[in-house]
């Protein structure tokens, strides 16, 4: 079937070099890397049975996550696609408990990468989507070796930010800044091409995703958002929702990139020593930039994800991210606790009184 031509990933980058003459080349030397990985990940992960890795690797990785063979090939290709170009200074991955350190004379570089090399892993035995992402910093002082603070930097400043989406096509999803743009992978040419230019999320929706089995966890203005959702027509919101949970981050953040929609993981007690399930700087952060660039919103509930300034390399953080009125409201909420439904004015929550536990 013969394809319309459509830009390639390079040729993109260059179109987007000329935005800013005085820059070598070196950024986009990172980005084709990483794609160039997220084409082996995708191979890997279209083989499936036949190249022998599915399941489990028997171990475990800093979160004390069960490590599954494609979280360790995946990383694996992510450190050696990306550690011999000499445009990086350092990484960060998911997998590993230290930033990993680039050997000598490589290490000088003007970024730092920041990964979840495979996102989804639970997915990946039952032939669901996942995917890979990534957040490029800048290296705040290449003259010396890098530090574990040196990635301790807020999302906003992020010089670049995607995804690689391993579903019925693979995508890879990518901002430097200017807007969020998609490109499809060709399997006969190999090459990422400029499908989706400019993508725009809806202001509104009727779709939320959470994983509902820790609703006892959840706190009140979480509940407050879902409870209107499900009470749909009859409620407060006077229409109906539909509720989606892929259980990989990267699947629900590209369905709502296409079409709208609200995703929540948000800040619970199930662990209340935790902030969060998911990781601020390489899965919420990268995310937040994405959303933010194509017209969404991303918050903790209490704040911008983007403005947040990590205080560990796998710190977790509440996310919660989607169509911009939505992300607000839930915002709202949390500002504006519900007011206890009491006879007596005074008693409510936001009045002089407040009631106490054992009065209700
Ligand atoms: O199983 P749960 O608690 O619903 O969690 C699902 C979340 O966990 C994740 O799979 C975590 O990512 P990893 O697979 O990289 O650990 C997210 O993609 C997803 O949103
Ligand atoms: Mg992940
Ligand atoms: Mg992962």
């Amino acid at each position: 079937m013969p394809y319309p031509q459509r830009p390639t990933l390079t040729q993109f980058l260059i179109d987007e070099r000329k935005r800013f003459p005085e820059a070598g080349g070196d950024f986009n030397s990172v980005i084709l890397n990483i794609a160039l990985v997220c084409r082996r990940i995708s191979h890997a992960i279209a083989c499936g049975a036949l190249a022998g890795i599915n399941g489990s690797a028997d171990s475990t990785n800093v979160q004390g996550e069960e490590q599954k063979k494609l979280d360790v090939l995946s990383n694996d290709l992510f450190i050696e696609g990306n550690k011999w170009g000499g445009q990086l200074a350092g990484m960060v991955s998911e997998e590993l408990d230290e930033p990993y350190r680039i050997p000598k004379p490589y290490s000088r570089g003007a970024y730092l990468l920041l990964f979840d090399p495979l996102d989804g892993s639970s997915n990946i035995d039952v032939n669901v989507a996942v995917g890979s992402i990534f957040s490029v910093l800048r290296t705040p002082d290449s003259r010396r070796p890098t530090r574990a603070e040196d990635y301790l930097q807020p999302g906003v400043q992020q010089v670049a930010a995607g995804y690689a989406i391993y579903g019925p096509s693979t995508m890879l999803v990518l901002t430097v800044g200017n807007g969020v743009h998609a490109f499809t992978l060709c399997p006969q040419v190999g090459e990422f091409m400029l499908t989706h230019p400019n993508l725009k999320i809806p202001e509104d929706t009727c779709e939320y995703a959470i994983n509902t089995s820790n609703s006892r966890f959840w706190e009140d203005p979480v509940r407050r958002y879902v409870d209107e959702c499900i009470a749909g027509k009859t409620g407060e919101r006077g229409k109906d929702f539909n509720m989606r949970w892929i259980a990989s981050l990267v699947a629900e953040a590209h369905r709502i990139l296409m079409r709208g929609g609200v995703f929540l993981y948000p800040r619970d007690n199930k662990q209340p020593q935790r902030n969060g399930r998911l990781r601020l700087l390489y899965e919420a952060n990268p995310i937040a930039f994405i959303m933010e660039q194509a017209g969404g919103r991303a918050s903790t509930g209490r704040q911008p994800v983007l403005e947040v300034t990590p205080t560990a390399i796998h710190e977790r953080i509440g996310l919660i991210f989607g169509s911009k009125n939505e992300v607000e409201r839930i915002e709202d909420f949390h500002k504006h606790p519900l007011q206890i439904d009491s006879p007596n004015p005074l008693f409510h929550e936001r009045s002089l009184f407040t009631e106490s536990p054992n009065m209700q």
